[in-house]
């Protein structure tokens, strides 16, 4: 089972464009979709396809929580959310043929520190049947910046898996408690060191320092270019091959639950960078986020090349 944690929830509304989005204009969307987001819940669609049991967890409320819940219902996904009174934010993603996909994300509600310390109390509990637990995104306003190092010490007190996918202070603080995987993009390493990275030596050296940190699987995701790895095995590239990306929204949660679904089936590093690389890759082909069409992947997967990059212990 893989416990899905998503603190920033979020009505994801995906507006398809036929046209290239001109501003100060009126522009007429010509079709919209509708997903419960936020990363943890694009994780928790992708560990159902991969057909793993799942659970969504978090925080919602208000009519967009309720929404929320009623749109997991429709996925088949069971869920135990701690409800606020705050309402649930929605994100919008803008797919239009000149520019791609543009994202406008809401910081989502105020979050009382009552709230935080109910959800706290109560995760222990929401975790307990799990074998991997993974903690995605931003957290709502109010939120301590130490809560993902808290949660994460949480899992790990309850001796299981936990990957973390999140970004700057949370991310920063959450490495604290050690988790079992992280998996920052490059700009999300950019932020946690304050550094520019040049180059793919950089993106190596940098994920190095966190695997030194003590977590066991560094993840660097590379778009179109893959994944890297640290972990004891040595470091490795996944490299999907050339395809006609229609939206790339979601890829890395697509990429993490790929990832936890590995972790609870313990694979080999290599096959599981395979796996995820492929999923991940698969949800490009699709214009929905965090879902992907397994025919697709099963086709993909022949073509992912694995790079043994180099092995940690002789540096
Ligand atoms: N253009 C692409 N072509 C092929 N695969 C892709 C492409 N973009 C993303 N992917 C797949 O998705 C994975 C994760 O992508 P990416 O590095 O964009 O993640 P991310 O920046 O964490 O995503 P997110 O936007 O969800 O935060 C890649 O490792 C790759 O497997
Ligand atoms: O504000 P966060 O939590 O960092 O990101 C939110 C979000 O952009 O992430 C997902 C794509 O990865 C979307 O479902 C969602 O809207």
């Amino acid at each position: 089972m893989i416990t899905t944690v998503t603190l920033n929830a979020s009505i994801d509304k995906a507006y398809r464009m036929t046209q290239k989005v001109e501003y100060g204009t009126v522009m007429r969307v010509a079709e919209t979709h509708n997903s419960a987001g936020g990363k943890g819940l694009n994780v928790a669609r992708v560990v159902k396809l991969c057909g793993s049991d799942t659970k969504a967890a978090g925080l919602v409320g208000g009519y967009n929580g309720q929404y929320l819940e009623s749109l997991l219902d429709a996925d088949g996904i069971s869920y135990e959310f701690e409800h606020i009174e705050g309402e649930t934010r929605s994100c919008i993603n803008i797919l239009d043929p000149e520019y791609g996909s543009t994202e406008y994300l809401e910081p989502g509600c105020q979050v009382t520190p009552e709230e935080e310390a109910a959800f706290l109390e109560r995760f222990p509990d929401l975790i307990r049947d799990s074998d991997v637990v993974t903690i995605s995104g931003s957290a709502p306003r109010g939120m301590g910046s130490d809560i993902y190092k808290k949660m994460i010490r949480i899992v790990k007190d309850e001796g299981k898996k936990v990957i973390l996918d999140t970004s700057g202070e949370y991310l920063e603080k959450g490495i604290e408690s050690m988790p079992t995987m992280v998996k920052p993009n490059q700009d999300e390493i950019e932020l946690l060191f304050h550094i520019k990275v040049r180059s793919r030596e950089d993106v190596i050296e940098y994920a190095k320092k966190i695997y030194e940190k003590g977590i066991p699987y560094v993840v660097i995701s590379l778009g179109g270019d893959g994944a890297l790895l640290v972990c004891e095995k040595g470091i490795y590239q996944g490299r999907p091959p050339k395809i006609e990306v229609v939206n790339t929204v979601g890829c890395g949660d697509s990429m993490v639950g790929a990832f936890a679904v590995g972790l609870e089936r313990h694979m080999e590093p290599e096959e599981a960078l395979k796996f995820a690389v492929a999923v991940a890759s698969a949800n490009a082909l699709s214009p929905l986020t965090g879902t992907f069409d397994t025919a697709k992947r099963d086709e993909i997967i022949k073509n992912v090349e694995i790079i043994k990059l180099s092995d940690p212990e002789r540096e």
